[in-house]
Parts: structure tokens; C-alpha cells; sequence
């Protein structure tokens, strides 16, 4: 990050005293934590790799709310509607929620990096797998029970598929609360270049389970500046509470350990 060396020790420093990440700063004995930096030129082209395939029902869309840690759309996974399969996955997984990660200025935000260069935030799209696991909260704790799509945000355009979530984001400033929110197709955050890393790591926020398969899309999507301000005007607080504005709720990079992250591409 592009600060000084004061600046970036208190940075981590804030970051870690952060509510969420007082007790889990790492996860003892973890081999296999995310999010990490993805260095391109370690990454190993797997020919066997398919393109990934994504087929999401928007009428599965059910509503927003803020968890005091992100802002989480979610969706109906009673059935396989909205689905991915493809890429390294054996079976297909259903979608259950999305969220972000963002910074509080636009150095810095996104969890995962490539060859040490940060976004100003991170799209991740949760999925299960309903052939290994009979709920989500199962899924969480099994070994590959989940994948993660990870979408980069660069600031660029202005974004018209994000729009409409960040017209509603005004309803769920506090934590804690929620907005009826349907029919959204996420894959209108999906860029259309096809290329991913993938490698096994984990959930970045508790439980930290290492039970993810992730899918690391190559190319961002391109969002403006008042878009990225609006995810900053929300709250990790609960109304009625000082208020503490919701940024830089990303987790700090975990170490590669004996993993290797395949691309799909050359
Ligand atoms: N950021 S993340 O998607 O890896 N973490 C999660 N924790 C609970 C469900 S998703
Ligand atoms: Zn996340």
C-alpha cells in the first residue's frame, strides 16, 4: 500500500483492532487462509480448467441488509435456480449472498491482490454445494463445501447494473437493518472477460473456515467515484450508536503456505 511506514503500521494496526478480527487476526494452524496475493507469473496455466458457467435466476433475489460488517444481498437457495458450475468444479453450487470489501479511500480496499496491486474493492459472490451438503451453514464447515467469486472494482465508469443496489443502500445504513430488494441479476457484475485463478483458501471473515474454493475473475469491473462514496456512507453501527462509518472492512493478506493458484488462461 502506498503510504508510509508509520501510516501503514497503524493502518494494520486499526485494521486488526477492528471488532471482527480482535480475536481471529489468524486462525491458529491455518494452512490455508485467504485472502492472498496472487502472483501472476507463479500462477500455473491448467489446460483442464473449463470456462466457468453461471446461470442466475434474478427472481431469487429476496432483499439487502447490513451485517455491521458489509452489505450483503440475499438469495432464495431452496432450490438450484441460481447456480454456477463449470471451471474447477466438480458439481454445480448454489448462490446464497453477495457482498463487498472496500477501503476508505481508493488506495486500498479490495482482500485479495495481484502482484501486490490493491482495488478499491471486492465483489464476492458465496455459493454452496447442495450435492455434498443439505445447507449452507453445513456447507461452511465442509472441505470444499463452498466457491467464492471474486470480482475486482476499479474506479472508472459509472456502473448501471450496480446502480440500483446503490439506490438502495441508503435504507440500510445501521446494522442490523434490512430492505426488501428483488429480482437482480448479479451476473451484471460480472466482467465479460472469462479469465480466473482459482486455488483453496478460506472465508475471510468468521468462521474463517477453510472450506473455499476460490474463483479470482482477472479482469475488474469498473465502478465511479460516487459509487464507491456511497458504500462509504454506511454504518458499522447500529442506529442510535456513535456513529463509525463502514470502511477498510477487508481482512490483511494470509500466507501462500504449499498452495499453488492454477489460471485459466495463458
Ligand atoms: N468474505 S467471505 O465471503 O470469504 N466470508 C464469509 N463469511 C461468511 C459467509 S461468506
Ligand atoms: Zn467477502
Amino acid at each position: 500500500r502506498p503510504c508510509s511506514l508509520a501510516a501503514c503500521s497503524s493502518f494494520r494496526l486499526r485494521d486488526a483492532l477492528h471488532p471482527l478480527w480482535q480475536s481471529e487476526l489468524s486462525v491458529s494452524g491455518g494452512t490455508r487462509q485467504s485472502p492472498i496475493n496472487i502472483q501472476w507469473r507463479d500462477s500455473v496455466y491448467d489446460p483442464h480448467l473449463k470456462p466457468l458457467k453461471i446461470h442466475y435466476d434474478p427472481t431469487t433475489c429476496l432483499y439487502i441488509w447490513n451485517n455491521g460488517y458489509s452489505f450483503q444481498v440475499e438469495f432464495d437457495d431452496s432450490a438450484d435456480k441460481s447456480v454456477i458450475m463449470g471451471g474447477p468444479l466438480e458439481n454445480h453450487y448454489r448462490l446464497k449472498q453477495f457482498h463487498f470489501h472496500w477501503g476508505a479511500i481508493n488506495e486500498w480496499g479490495s482482500e485479495h491482490m495481484v502482484d501486490s496491486k490493491v482495488y478499491p474493492a471486492e465483489l464476492h459472490l458465496v455459493h454452496w454445494n447442495p450435492v455434498t451438503s443439505t445447507s449452507f451453514e453445513e456447507a461452511i464447515m465442509e472441505n470444499n463445501g463452498l466457491v467464492v467469486i471474486g470480482v475486482f472494482l476499479k474506479l472508472g465508469a459509472h456502473h448501471a447494473g450496480l446502480q440500483k443496489l446503490v439506490d438502495a443502500l441508503p435504507a440500510v445504513k445501521h446494522k442490523d437493518t434490512i430492505v426488501e430488494f428483488d429480482v437482480f441479476d448479479p451476473s451484471c457484475l460480472m466482467p465479460s472477460c472469462p479469465d480466473y485463478w482459482t486455488y483453496d483458501g478460506s472465508l475471510t471473515t468468521p468462521p474463517l473456515t477453510e472450506s473455499v474454493t476460490w474463483i479470482i475473475k482477472k479482469t475488474p469491473i469498473e465502478v465511479d467515484q460516487n459509487q464507491l462514496e456511497e458504500f462509504r456512507m454506511l454504518l458499522f453501527t447500529s442506529a442510535g450508536e456513535e456513529e463509525k462509518r463502514m470502511v477498510d472492512n477487508f481482512r490483511p493478506l494470509q500466507p501462500l503456505m504449499n498452495r499453488t493458484v492454477r489460471s485459466s488462461f495463458r
